[in-house]
């Protein structure tokens, strides 16, 4: 599965956690994120990331685009709500486009709990027979 790991600054020491904790499920998946996630998971966890631009300089549509091309499965994105963004346009394309496609999209450590131990017992096996029927 192809999945794509953001977070923003004051959630990002969460997201190193939560990748250190769950490296063995994600190193069995193609990992994405933007720029600046990807590096502190990346020196944290060992783990391969294809990175992004870092958000603010395009990195939340480079990963839209990647959904809207049927590319990506998963979004795990520890959003802070408490800080104002300012390429909030950007935060919100990229939810709006994980509804679009019904791409399952994680925004805090609770829901990413619960999609990790789905994504490890291969509960989005449907995403792949789809793309083998070309759908
Ligand atoms: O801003 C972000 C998501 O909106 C994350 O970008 P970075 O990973 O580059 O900090």
């Amino acid at each position: 599965m192809n999945v794509a790991l953001i977070a923003h600054d004051k959630k990002k020491n969460d997201m190193v956690q939560f990748a250190v904790a769950y490296k063995y499920v994600l190193q069995k998946h193609t990992l994405f994120a933007t720029g600046t996630t990807g590096t502190k998971i990346m020196e944290a966890t060992g783990l391969k990331i294809q990175r992004f631009q870092s958000g603010p300089l395009g990195g939340d549509q480079e990963i839209g685009a990647m959904i809207a091309q049927n590319n990506m499965d998963m979004v795990i994105f520890f959003r802070d709500p408490l800080t104002a963004q300012p390429h909030e346009p950007d935060v919100s394309a990229l939810m709006r486009l994980c509804d679009v496609y019904a791409i399952p999209l994680a925004t805090n450590m609770g829901s990413a709990e619960l999609f990790i131990h789905g994504l490890e017992r291969g509960d989005l096996k449907w995403r792949s027979i789809l793309k083998q029927q070309g759908e």
